[in-house]
């Protein structure tokens, strides 16, 4: 630990002496965690973060930066389509994904270090349960989706493969994650195929490129973003770590959507297909001003802009058919390879862009009185996981439907959109839909049969409930034998013990 002096002298060659100004009033303890706080600031680094929150903040409130100008949209050609490829070609990419899954070349990694902050929630988002029937959490869902995922590989390949899951918390996120896991026995999946690891906290600064205080002995710290991921291999030794697996290829997803396609085989097998060292899922934007990045190119390098930087008349322009030009959503679904991500970690993490988001960041003033601003005060610096598109030698985009593929999680009930409500719906619709695809016939309580309704919105819940658990089917497959010409009472949940019901029952 940093002495009082070394702390001194650091944060006196950074220009940052307030830090320390209640120094005196702190019990040995409180001194301590604060000290403990400095050191892992290094000087050099401090100064250019300083001088890049202040610069950052002013060029932020200028037009100076904005790129619409230059943005153009991916050309249609460039983009891979679920909605557009025949069955043939999907099953094509299928195999080969689950031929590499089965050789354990893929693994997946999750974004979860972030604050959830417009959900609300005091925990990791990933611990939030939506309120399905069977009360499962997002990390359960997902969990389960990996185990089924393997099984399919090993039974097409009569192997006994491992994805691993490397998941990148946050000083907020990674002691409750841990905790969860470990509570739950990591949800059937072997401990030692489940990887945490920790991104970096970096300073929040005010206008005038001074450190800000949350507490007299607190600097007020956030994530360094989910850019910060590239950092965070280097500093945790998860590429050697990957390396020793076998990885080759990653699939890196945020942690919100509910309806993520863990390693998902079609794209996976894509990628790989098209030899892309780096992808991105997409979706139909569903209107202007979502708040989705857009894929588009800039300069000729494909880049996403997100939707906090983009002037909403460039998001409303039209193409002739009245299509939004910029319409290819960012889901937060990226494909990687190992390869890539060790030229990005060791060549070009230092140009990563620093975006720049103003808050209202609570502080101690002069007489160490807490202040909740009523303004933005501060500055705070985050990386884009995105924004290493601009390095990929062979990029693709890959278009998937919404209504099966993407349904996030961001606000809590109430608002109109991306709420537990819309993201339970979202998963009932779509496991009615498998349900009927697969010949069931759905029953009320009276046993009298529910009218079926062939399209469901967001905005309501499907005629009938019915849950599928992932360790039964992954997207929709094997349901038939289970369910063609059965009666099921609505709710109905298939897991595993239902599953044995109806096996009998044929
Ligand atoms: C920068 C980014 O990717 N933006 C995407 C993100 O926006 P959005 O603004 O929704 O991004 P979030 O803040 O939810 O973060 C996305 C993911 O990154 C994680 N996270 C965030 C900050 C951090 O320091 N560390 C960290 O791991 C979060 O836990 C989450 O899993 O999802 C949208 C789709 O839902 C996309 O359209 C946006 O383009």
């Amino acid at each position: 630990m940093l002495s009082i002096e070394e702390a001194k002298s650091r944060l006196e060659t950074a220009g940052q002496s307030h830090v320390l100004q209640f120094c005196t009033e702190l019990s040995a303890e409180e001194r301590n965690a604060l000290l403990e706080e400095i050191s892992q600031l290094k000087p050099e680094e401090l100064i250019e973060h300083c001088r890049a929150a202040a610069e950052a903040a002013s060029r932020h409130s200028s037009a100076d930066g904005r790129l619409d100008a230059r943005m153009k949209p991916v050309p249609p050609e460039f983009i891979g389509s679920v909605s557009k490829s025949d069955k043939e070609t999907l099953k094509t990419w299928g195999d080969e994904g689950l031929l590499q899954i089965s050789q354990d070349k893929v693994a997946v990694l999750l974004l979860a270090g972030g604050q959830g902050t417009r959900l609300g929630v005091p925990y990791p988002k990933g611990m939030y349960s939506v309120g399905l029937p069977s009360g499962k959490t997002l990390y359960q869902i997902q969990a389960e989706r990996i185990q089924k995922v393997q099984e399919l590989a090993n039974v097409k390949h009569g192997c006994k493969c491992t994805v691993p899951w490397y998941i990148m918390t946050s000083e907020f996120t990674l002691g409750p994650t841990e905790k969860f896991f470990k509570d739950h026995q990591y949800f059937g999946l072997c401990p030692s195929n489940v990887v945490m690891f920790e991104q970096r906290m970096i300073p929040a600064v005010g206008f005038d490129g001074k450190i800000i205080l949350e507490k007299k002995n607190k600097i007020a710290m956030a994530p360094d973003g989910n850019g910060g991921l590239y950092r965070a291999l280097v500093d945790n030794k998860i590429l050697e770590d990957m390396e020793r697996r076998s990885v080759e290829y990653l699939h890196v997803y945020c942690v919100d959507n509910i309806l993520v396609k863990m390693a998902d085989p079609v794209f996976i097998g894509f990628c790989v297909n098209k030899g892309a060292d780096c992808g991105a899922k997409v979706v139909d934007k569903a209107y202007p001003a979502e708040p989705v990045g857009v894929v588009c190119r800039v300069d000729g390098v494909y880049q996403v802009i997100e939707y906090s930087e983009i002037q909403p008349e460039t998001a409303e322009l039209r193409g002739p058919g009245g299509e939004l030009l910029f319409s290819a959503g960012n889901i937060c679904n990226h494909f990687f390879t190992r390869g890539f991500l060790k030229e990005v970690a060791e060549k070009f993490e230092s140009q990563l862009k620093q975006h720049v988001a103003i808050k209202k960041v609570p502080f101690v003033d002069g007489e160490g009185n807490l202040v909740k601003p009523t303004k933005p005060n501060g500055i705070k610096m985050e990386k884009f996981v995105f924004d290493v598109f601009q390095f990929s030698k062979k990029f693709v985009a890959f278009e998937v439907l919404r209504e099966e593929e993407f349904s996030p999680l961001k606000n809590a009930d109430g608002a109109p959109l991306d709420t537990p409500t819309t993201a339970r719906r979202s998963l009932l619709a779509q496991h009615y839909r498998w349900a009927l695809t697969a010949g069931g016939n759905f029953l009320d309580e009276q046993d009298k049969p529910i009218p079926t309704k062939h399209s469901v919105t967001q905005n309501e819940d499907p005629p009938a409930i019915c849950e599928i658990s992932p360790l039964i089917s992954y997207f929709g497959e094997g349901l038939e034998k289970l369910l063609n010409q059965k009666n099921l009472k609505s709710p109905f949940l298939l897991d595993e013990n239902e599953a044995k019901n109806l096996v009998q029952t044929t």
